[in-house]
C-alpha cells in the first residue's frame, strides 16, 4: 500500500508541477506577466547566449525523445514501477523546462516587429489559439494518460493499466499532429520576433520535425497497419482540403 501511495503522490506532484510549467511557459514565450521571459533580462553577449541556448534546446530534445523510446522505458522499469514511468518522464521534462526558464539567455535584437494594432491582435490571438490547441489535442488523445496521472491512479486502485488505443478523434481525422501545430503557433506567432526568440523557434521546430519520425515509428510498431494506413490517408499538419 505504501508503494501505491508513493506512486500516486509522485504522479500528482509531477502533474501539478506540469500545470505550473505550462502556465509559466505562456508568460515566458509570450513575454507576458512573468519576471523572466524569452526576451528579458539580458545577461550575456550574443555568442555566449547562442551557446547556452542551443545547449538548453539540445538537452531538452535528448531527454524528451530519449526517455520516450520503448527501449529506454524497458530499461527504466527494471528499477521503478511501470506506473511511475510516465510521471518520471513528465517530472524530468518539468525540471528541464524550469532550467530553461532560469538559464535562457535573451538576445533582444529585433528581427521583425508588427506595429499595426490589427496585426498585433491577430498574432496574439494565434498565439493563444496555439496554447488552446495543445491543451485540446492532449484531451483528445487522453490528457491524464499523457501526463502520467491515469497510470498512477490505476496503480493506486490496483486496476491493471490498459494502453491507449489508436484513435482518430475530431482534429486527428484531418491531421496527424494537431498538438505539434499548436506548438508551432506558440513558437512563431509573436508581434516582436527577437534574435533569441527566433533561435528558440527554429531550434524547437527542428526538434519537433526530427522527433516525429521516431514517434510515428513507435506508433506503427504498436498499432501496425492501422497507423500505416492512417499515415497514407492523413497529412501531418495541413488538412487535404488545402
Ligand atoms: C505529445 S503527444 C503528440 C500527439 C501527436 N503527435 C500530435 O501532435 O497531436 C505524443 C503521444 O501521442 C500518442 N499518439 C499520437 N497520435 C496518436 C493517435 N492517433 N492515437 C493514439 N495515440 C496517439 C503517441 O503514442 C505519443 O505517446
Amino acid at each position: 500500500m505504501a508503494k501505491r501511495i508513493a506512486v500516486l503522490l509522485f504522479g500528482a506532484l509531477a502533474y501539478v508541477t506540469f500545470l505550473g510549467v505550462f502556465l509559466y511557459s505562456i508568460g515566458f514565450i509570450g513575454n507576458l506577466w512573468v519576471p523572466r521571459t524569452i526576451d528579458a533580462p539580458v545577461q550575456l553577449g550574443t555568442a555566449s547566449a547562442i551557446a547556452v541556448n542551443l545547449l538548453l534546446i539540445v538537452a531538452f530534445g535528448i531527454q524528451h525523445s530519449g526517455m520516450a523510446r520503448p527501449a529506454f522505458k524497458r530499461w527504466l522499469t527494471q528499477y521503478i514501477p511501470k506506473a511511475a514511468e510516465r510521471s518520471l518522464y513528465v517530472m524530468t521534462t518539468n525540471i528541464l523546462m524550469i532550467a530553461l526558464f532560469l538559464v535562457w539567455q535573451p538576445m533582444p535584437q529585433v528581427v521583425w516587429h508588427a506595429t499595426s494594432l490589427p496585426a498585433q491582435v491577430i498574432l496574439y490571438t494565434l498565439y493563444g489559439c496555439g496554447w488552446g490547441l495543445i491543451f485540446f489535442s492532449s484531451c483528445l488523445i487522453n490528457h491524464f494518460d499523457l501526463f502520467g496521472m491515469r497510470q498512477s491512479w490505476l496503480y493506486f486502485r490496483g486496476v491493471e493499466y490498459t494502453p491507449l488505443k489508436f484513435q482518430m478523434p475530431v482534429l486527428y481525422r484531418y491531421i496527424r499532429h494537431p498538438l505539434y501545430v499548436g506548438w508551432f503557433l506558440v513558437f512563431w506567432m509573436t508581434p516582436t520576433m527577437s534574435v533569441g526568440h527566433l533561435l528558440f523557434a527554429i531550434g524547437t521546430t527542428v526538434y519537433i520535425l526530427a522527433a516525429i519520425p521516431m514517434e510515428e515509428r513507435d506508433l506503427v510498431a504498436v498499432h501496425g497497419s492501422d497507423y500505416e494506413e492512417y499515415r497514407r490517408r492523413v497529412r501531418m499538419f495541413i488538412p487535404k482540403i488545402f
